[in-house]
């Protein structure tokens, strides 16, 4: 995130080509990019870097979730892809969730880099209620988050990914210096697709997230660019 556009935009694409065009069109838009799985997978570490190379803060959102051992070892390959942020699934346990945060630290000390900001993944922003319940969270969405984000900080992750609809209750339970990285967030002219708890760029910074994740309102649109800058607008950020 830069210090005044907290909206990272989602180049969610298998296509380096696409990925770095967009990325191009986007610099002075938006805070910084996240690639995850689908571009990742496409193209691997020098995929990743045609768009680092950009300049721009990348947030690296592979979801890591497996053993502590393998997650420590992938976290220091994340790490060298000079991410700013990355992710982890909360669901993973403490162990886990230290041995990423542990291993970032470590290896970016060895290399001479910023640690990324680990960020773990609470419930997905595409589950509500009765999807959350069908793969075995039991209770109201909002008590599991606050849940999983207490054994997230209390395992030395920076903060946790979750929707716009718990970043009040979140923050008041971890504090101003835990990040809280927020996707499901769709403008009131876009479409919701897939997303379930979601809520306005502006609605969502007002309860105090620190980082919009936001893909298809920007990337879907006519004009990328216009649709970023609309969204500047919104938030009440210099044009
Ligand atoms: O709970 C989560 C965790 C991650 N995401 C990611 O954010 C973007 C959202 O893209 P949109 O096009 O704005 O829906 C996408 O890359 C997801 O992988 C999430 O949506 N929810």
């Amino acid at each position: 995130m830069t210090a005044s556009n907290p909206v990272f935009v989602a180049l969610d694409t298998t296509e380096q080509s696409k990925a770095a065009a967009l990325a191009r069109t986007l610099i002075g838009q938006v805070g910084g990019f996240k690639l995850g799985l689908e571009y990742f997978i496409a193209n691997g570490p020098e995929g990743m870097a045609a768009v680092s190379e950009l300049g721009m803060p990348l947030f690296v959102d592979l979801k890591l979730h497996d053993i502590p051992n393998t997650v420590a070892a992938a976290m220091r390959g994340v790490v060298r892809l000079k991410a700013a942020i990355t992710t982890i699934h909360a669901s993973g346990g403490a162990a886990m969730i230290r041995a990423a945060a542990d291993a970032a630290k470590d290896e970016a000390a060895k290399l001479g880099l910023a640690p990324p900001a680990v960020v773990a993944v609470t419930i997905l922003t595409s589950l509500d209620q009765a999807g959350a319940e069908a793969v075995g969270f039991s209770g109201a969405v909002l008590d599991q988050v606050k849940r999983l984000a207490a054994l997230a900080q209390d395992s030395g992750a920076d903060g946790i990914v979750c929707s716009p609809l718990e970043v009040d209750a979140v923050r008041a339970l971890c504090g101003p210096d835990f990040k809280l990285v927020i996707p499901g967030i769709r403008p009131a002219w876009s479409e919701t697709g897939d997303q379930k708890r979601f809520l306005t760029p502006a609605e969502a910074r007002a309860k105090g997230a620190d980082v919009l994740v936001i893909g298809r309102p920007i990337t879907g649109a006519a004009d990328p660019a216009e649709a970023a800058g609309r969204i500047k607008t919104e938030l009440g950020l210099a044009p």
